[in-house]
């Protein structure tokens, strides 16, 4: 399919396909596109998020900007949504019936893809195209077959409109080869592209051109450790303005546990989990058959702290490792009800892991540390634990801000007793404007009129 040059009058229509949710949002160009570096050369026009959908049944919300930017809508729980391209379905049908948008006035629609192996800009989808992101499912097992059956579903639904896809791993070009490097023979790394790819690219780049805008600061001067925790979590190092290092690696399962990913264990773990581990295991719940062996699915899908708590929602965690505190202090908890705490726990410890490094390798000079993603951007706990440890590096936090940063308006909160280096920010990021932006700022997508 050739690049098609749409209209300036066009629509973008921009899909995160997470590993849990599937976030879409409309928006128009902000005309004229040329002068619009400062703000955002697009503008919102509605916000769908379809939430659980592994875990049914799945909630879906959906609201127009006009009414606010979405973050307030009603969630409904869909029974037919079982996977992501169902979520889609089920988005289209919605547009079709509430807002007064032509769907054939969608010019673009950019599709959040996790995993670019070595291509770094964004791919108008061709078979080639599609097939390049295919064959690198398998080393993002919960992420790329979601995108490319909605990519499929978008074509289908959607043939006036050309598919683009934005890479999670771009941002990470920048990691030098000491860092991206493992420690395993050189030759196989090369031959089979075995090294650190990174991941939540997409987030880090809105978000360290929001805490620019914040700080005034230019985004090549900007020193920052950014954690981006959600469903699935990371840390990444931005040195002037660069990443780097980042806690993912070769696929979105290593560094930090997330809902379902085990995140780092030793390798030889699996073997002494199952003796099953390299067994292939074929991926039923997904359009684009995806090999994964027994092994990934356990690290992937059955790990994390659904493995420890059994849920998923890290709000859930926090509430009841609050209610069972008094117990656990006391050694009276049973395992059932001390496992809340551990889950919390073991997540803050390991995101120390990578914030001690991170600080070590910027040779402390970081001007902020950035809460986001889900859980970032709404666990006063989270945060506040956190911090505590973190006075002896000179991070400081304002614990009355902390505990309203809901009502505080704007992209960056500031939750920080520093007003130089050594910040705390909390950004709420948003993966959809950064494609669209991008998208917008893409001449060639656009027809000169
Ligand atoms: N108030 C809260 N406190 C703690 N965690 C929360 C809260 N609200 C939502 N979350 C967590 O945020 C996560 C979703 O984050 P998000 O970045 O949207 O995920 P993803 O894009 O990976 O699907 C869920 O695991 C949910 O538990
Ligand atoms: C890369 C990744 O883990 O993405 P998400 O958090 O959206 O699942
Ligand atoms: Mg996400």
């Amino acid at each position: 399919m050739p690049e098609k040059a749409a209209s300036r009058e066009g629509l973008i229509l921009s899909v995160n396909a997470g590993s849990s949710s599937l976030k879409i949002s409309l928006y128009r160009l902000v005309s004229p596109v040329a002068q619009t570096t400062e703000t955002d050369p697009v503008e919102l026009l509605l916000v769908s998020n379809i939430t659980n959908i592994s875990t049914s049944p799945a909630s879906f919300s959906f609201s127009l900007a006009a009414h606010g930017s979405g973050r307030e809508a009603k969630k409904e729980p869909v029974e037919s949504i079982h996977d992501h391209a169902s979520a889609f379905a089920h988005f289209l049908d919605y547009l079709g019936r509430e807002a007064s948008i032509e769907q054939s006035q969608i010019a673009h629609v950019c599709h959040r893809v996790v995993h670019g192996g070595d291509s770094f800009e964004p791919l108008v989808i061709t078979k080639e195209s599609y097939e390049y992101i295919e064959h690198l499912s398998d080393l993002a097992p919960l992420h790329n077959g979601a995108a490319l059956s909605v990519i499929e579903a978008c074509m289908e639904a959607l043939p006036q409109s050309q598919s683009i896809a934005y890479f999670d791993t771009s941002f990470h070009r920048s990691i030098p080869p000491h860092i991206a490097s493992y420690a395993i023979d050189q030759s196989v790394a090369k031959k089979r592209g075995l090294k650190k790819y990174g991941f939540h690219g997409l987030s880090y780049a809105y978000i360290l051109r929001a805490v620019s805008q914040f700080l005034q600061r230019d985004q090549n001067t900007l020193n920052l450790i950014v954690m981006h925790l959600g469903s699935g979590a990371s840390v990444c190092a931005i040195k002037q303005g660069k990443s780097l290092d980042t806690s993912m690696g070769l696929t979105p399962l290593s560094g930090l546990p997330g809902a379902t990913r085990s995140g780092i264990v030793d390798p030889s773990l699996i073997f002494h989990y199952t003796n099953r581990a390299g067994r292939v295991t074929h991926d039923q719940s997904q359009a684009v058959n995806i090999h994964v062996t027994q092994a990934e699915e356990i690290l992937n899908k059955q790990s994390g702290w659904n493995a420890i708590t059994g849920t998923t929602d890290f709000g859930e965690i926090t509430k009841r490792r609050n209610e069972t505190a008094d117990k656990v202090a006391a050694g009276t908890a049973s395992e059932d009800e001390a496992k809340w705490k551990l889950a919390f726990d073991l997540f803050v410890d390991r995101i120390y892991d990578f914030l001690g490094t991170y600080y070590v390798k910027l040779g402390g000079q970081v001007d902020a540390l950035v809460f986001s993603g889900g859980i970032g951007e709404k666990s006063i706990e989270l945060r506040e634990t956190v911090l505590e440890k973190l006075g002896c590096l000179g991070f400081k936090l304002e614990e009355a801000r902390n505990a309203s940063v809901d009502k505080e308006p704007g992209v960056v909160v500031s939750v920080s007793l520093n007003t130089q280096d050594h910040r705390v920010l909390v950004c709420r990021t948003d993966e959809q404007v950064e494609m669209a932006r991008q998208c917008a700022l893409e001449k060639k997508f656009w027809a000169d009129d």
